[in-house]
């Protein structure tokens, strides 16, 4: 089960959506400190200095991920991955250790940061050796940072937030985020029909719309290449028809049924690198297993065949 650190002591307890009529409301990251390349915030980009903490389960996470394969900094920033089902939240095992402290639950790490913390325990968290703490935990921010602070050592020239497109790539993750990205989510998590039906139309309505502009352009900006909007949506789509339209219920379609949406779902995952970050096990006995107000009984459905993985393998 999932919970949450009280003045460092580790809690059980799951959303408490009584207080907000059903609607699931996500909590904000607390840990907002930015790696640049001069370290003026205290954290200097360097090379071995930070260690990801990812759940491959996570869509939050896996941009963070993807960032780091895109930019080719496998070599500058090391990861440990976190066991898919929530034990005591999340958890290492000896297929999954932490590769820093050795530590048997992620709340601990967070408890190492900041003896006092309170609140949720999120993936990904970004560590950082020297000053014993966790710099970040805000995917949005990680990735920004992967993408321009580390550029020294990466060994890939990419740009996902090229400044010409800046003010295209903001609109569009701020209509994924709300709609698409917490979209999904919100339809999950929620424990009232009115607050499910409300999200489920956003979501539907926000995917009909972007299917639209995707018939008229390759990308979410109008640019050569996929930028950072693209691979945050690309983390919620690839899990859609295997566990958002069963397991949270947004089933009007699938992404399969829409054409340019899953044109652009294959060719997002057909980039060089992408499919290793893709790790559908863990993403499908992640949601299943772990949310047992949801799917009390844990068992973990055996489909779908998904078309663009199926592709990829030709
Ligand atoms: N805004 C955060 C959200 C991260 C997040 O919600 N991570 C989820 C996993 S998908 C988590 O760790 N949840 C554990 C919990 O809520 O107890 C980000 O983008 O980094």
């Amino acid at each position: 089960m999932s919970g949450y650190l009280k003045d460092g002591q580790w809690h059980e307890g799951w959303y408490d959506t009584g207080k907000t009529a059903g609607e699931f409301v996500r909590t904000n990251s607390k840990f907002r400190g930015w790696v640049t390349a001069d370290g003026a915030n205290g954290y200097r980009a360097e090379p071995g200095r930070y260690h990801l903490y990812v759940s491959l389960a996570c869509p939050w996470a896996h941009r963070t991920l993807i960032a780091r394969v895109l930019k080719g900094l496998e070599g500058a920033i090391s990861v440990s991955v976190v066991e898919p089902v929530m034990t005591q939240g999340w958890s290492f095992s000896d297929a999954l250790p932490d590769h820093l402290h050795g530590f048997q639950f992620l709340h601990q790490l967070y408890s190492a940061a900041d003896p006092r913390y309170t609140g949720r325990i999120l993936v990904p968290a970004l560590w950082d050796k020297q000053t014993r703490t966790i710099v970040s935990n805000e995917s949005s921010e990680i990735l920004r940072m992967f993408n321009s602070a580390f550029a020294a050592f990466a060994r890939n020239v990419v740009d996902l937030y090229p400044e010409a497109l800046r003010p295209q790539i903001d609109e569009a993750n701020a209509f994924v985020y709300d709609n698409i990205n917490n979209g999904v989510y919100r339809c999950g998590f929620a424990t009232e029909q009115a607050a499910y039906k409300h999200a489920f139309d956003r979501l539907f309505s926000a995917l009909d719309r972007v299917e639209g502009n995707l018939g008229q352009r390759t990308w979410l900006a109008d640019g050569e290449h996929a930028t950072e909007a693209d691979w945050r949506l690309f983390t919620t789509l690839l899990r859609f028809d295997a566990v958002y339209f069963g397991h949270f219920k947004c089933n009007r379609n699938r992404i399969e049924d829409f054409p340019h949406l899953s044109r652009y779902l294959r060719a997002l995952y057909r980039t060089p690198g992408i499919a290793a970050t893709v790790n559908m096990d863990h993403i499908k006995r992640h949601y299943y297993m772990s949310h047992a107000h949801i799917n009390p009984t844990r068992i973990v459905p055996a489909g779908p065949r998904l078309k663009f993985m199926a592709d990829a393998a030709d």
